[in-house]
């Protein structure tokens, strides 16, 4: 190899094609007509790289590593990412029980064998973009027809010795668990960045404020925003306070008892499966046989609607009170227990956007739990005790049609995801997102609060909507149901278990972290069709509320926003974490939503 900068035998770093993740691989042989080198990863797959993607292993910073609490929590030289990679094909089985991505490396943890190198860290988030959009239809076509094109492309071959390792997948993926290296991919700032995160932490509180104030006004039109300051000492009400606090005591207590499943989360990067106490159906049946007792021994809920700000004010500071326990406490976690991107150094941007993955409290799990119980179920209440106060107030003997419409669908929507609780931990926030200000002010004050609106817009403001627009909502609110519902509980099943007969007829692109991407069912639609669903649901939501105002719309117009803001963020997260099969994904799948148009 006369020509070339690395030598037969010499260890070097390796670009996974298509990531930004780097493997220490040993040079095998140089061709200099197409400057490609075959190197040999630790595990005996052999790759063709080309030579701007070999690296010395010098340029690397191998970063001192932190200490460990957890004995799970070992890292260990790298093993080839296309270890688990064995076939494209309707299913790669074995391998989906991999450990979890990249994503959820830390930065300042790096492992030994697989990094990314600084400079190169950002540049593979923006690649996806250009295989995107209508031009590539052609391409997606032929890669539906034959998914094995997306084996060939990663050009792996696998040693005699490894020539069948389904046979040995349970052994493998128990090693695996064991040894996968910390990436070490640097996430970019999310949400504006350091300046953002402080704008965030201020608009947010001061946008619900006077959201719900302008609900509040008889003529809640544009033009009367922004509504009158009251008082701020008319906002804190101790009794208010006192009943948020039972209220999430009462859901702790429910979520702790021994009844219902214990399920198990998806791996975390040491390999380790968090259990999750599964009860919400319970706790939403006990929760209803609770505030039917205290109606029945003479509790007002219409409290609810007449102390709403007070109510909203006294959440708020106990969603503060938490992020600041949460900070204080990720700061003793090992960098292990961080997520992604959660250890950015911006004291402000950490508080934000959370730093601990999985803050718990001997078992007890504080994201989950204030993801699904005091804020969902909250909402539910709320919206009962607006019924009430809207027929109290409109002297109707019962809810109107319009509120019946939208307490109904939102409570199936609440209990659907308590019914399903176990398909949460399979989503974003779960896998990914640390526990800080933006999820436990979204949890226990912007989920309950701002999703109400509706039912509190309807209590001051009477709507007659049309028979077809009633229907409409009806019909959009099956449909997008429908939608919600399988798609994603096919991915959670999917990747609980790959292997599960009902989902053989689907189709699915291995990916270099072992984990495969659906290519087919609701997945092959669109790549978000869970989004689709929810979408169509919200839209179902604010029709029964008339076009007068657009508050009753606020939820969409949020909603929309967010999910376009999670789906740029789930295709950065998956570009990083599966390179070039991502790409693969979104050439096969061109559209995000709404199949056809975006
Ligand atoms: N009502 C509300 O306020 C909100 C509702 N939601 C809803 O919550 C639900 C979950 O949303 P969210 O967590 O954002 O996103 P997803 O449930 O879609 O989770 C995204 C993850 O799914 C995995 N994934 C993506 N594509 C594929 C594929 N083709 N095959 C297999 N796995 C894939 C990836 O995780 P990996 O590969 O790492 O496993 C990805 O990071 C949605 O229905 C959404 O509408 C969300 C936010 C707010
Ligand atoms: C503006 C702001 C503070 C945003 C924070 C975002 C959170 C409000 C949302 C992030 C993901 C969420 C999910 C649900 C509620 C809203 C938050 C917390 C969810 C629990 C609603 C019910 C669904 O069925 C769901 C379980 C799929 C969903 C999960 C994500």
């Amino acid at each position: 190899m006369p020509t070339s900068r690395f030598q037969r035998g010499d260890s070097v770093m390796g670009r996974w094609p298509g990531s930004s993740l780097y493997y220490e691989v040993k040079v095998l042989s140089f061709d200099g007509a197409s400057r490609q080198y075959t190197v040999v990863y630790k595990d005996g797959t052999e790759l063709e790289l080309k030579e701007q993607d070999i690296m010395n292993i010098s340029s690397f910073q191998h970063r001192s590593r932190s200490r460990s609490r957890s004995p799970g929590r070992r890292r260990s030289r790298s093993r080839s990412p296309a270890r688990t990679t064995r076939r494209s094909s309707s299913r790669s089985a074995a391998a989906e029980k991999a450990p979890p991505s990249s994503r959820e490396a830390k930065p300042k943890d790096s492992g030994e064998g697989c990094l990314s190198p600084p400079p190169q860290v950002n540049k593979g988030n923006g690649n996806s973009s250009k295989h995107e959009g209508k031009d590539n239809n052609a391409e997606s076509k032929r890669s539906e027809a034959d998914p094995d094109r997306n084996q060939t492309r990663y050009n792996l071959r696998r040693r005699k010795e490894d020539a069948a390792p389904e046979a040995k997948s349970g052994e493998l993926q128990q090693k695996r668990s064991e040894e996968v290296p910390a990436a070490s991919v640097l996430v970019p700032l999310d949400y504006g960045g350091k300046i953002g995160a402080v704008f965030w932490l201020l608009f947010l509180p001061v946008w619900v404020l006077l959201v719900l104030l302008q609900a509040g006004l008889k003529d809640p039109s544009l033009t009367n925003f922004p509504p009158p300051l009251p008082p701020l000492e008319s906002l804190w009400d101790p009794h208010a306070l006192g009943l948020v606090l039972l209220w999430i005591l009462f859901q702790a207590l429910l979520y702790i008892l021994p009844v219902g499943k214990l399920s198990d989360g998806m791996p975390l990067h040491s390999g380790q499966r968090l259990k999750y106490r599964t009860n919400g159906f319970f706790a939403a049946a006990a929760s209803l046989a609770a505030v039917a007792a205290a109606v029945y021994l003479g509790a007002d809920l219409t409290y609810i609607h007449s102390h709403f700000l007070q109510l909203a004010t006294a959440s708020f500071l106990v969603s503060v009170l938490l992020s600041v326990f949460l900070y204080t406490r990720s700061r003793l976690a090992a960098p292990e227990e961080l997520a992604a991107g959660g250890n950015s150094g911006n004291v402000l941007y950490d508080f934000f956007k959370g730093r601990e993955l999985n803050p718990r409290l001997r078992g007890f799990d504080l994201k989950f739990f204030c993801e699904m119980r005091p804020g969902l179920l909250g909402w539910c209440l709320i919206n009962v005790g607006l019924a009430l106060a809207e027929m109290k107030q409109q002297g109707l003997p019962a809810p109107s049609c319009p509120m019946v419409l939208v307490i109904v669908f939102q409570l199936l929507y609440v209990l659907d995801s308590l019914w399903n609780e176990e398909a949460v931990l399979t989503t974003m926030d779960l896998l990914h997102e640390g526990f800080g200000f933006m999820l436990a002010f979204g949890d226990l004050v912007w989920v309950p609060f701002t999703y109400s609106l509706q039912a509190y817009y309807l209590v001051g403001h009477p709507t007659s909507p049309s028979t077809p627009l009633l229907a409409a909502s009806v019909g959009l609110q099956l449909v997008g149901y429908y939608i919600f519902r399988k798609s994603n509980s096919e991915k959670n099943r999917f990747r609980r278990d790959p292997t599960d007969p009902q989902l053989a007829h689907l189709k699915s692109i291995p990916t270099a972290t072992g984990r495969s991407l659906l290519v087919s069912g609701w997945w092959g639609v669109v790549r978000h069709p869970n989004y689709l669903g929810d979408l169509l649901m919200a839209l179902a939501w604010s029709l029964p509320c008339g076009l007068s105002h657009l508050l009753p719309w606020h939820y969409l117009i949020y909603f929309s926003a967010l999910l376009l803001h999670r789906g740029s963020r789930i295709t950065s997260a998956c570009m990083r974490t599966y390179g070039s099969a991502w790409e693969e994904y979104c050439r096969t799948v061109p559209y995000r939503i709404v199949p056809g148009v975006y």
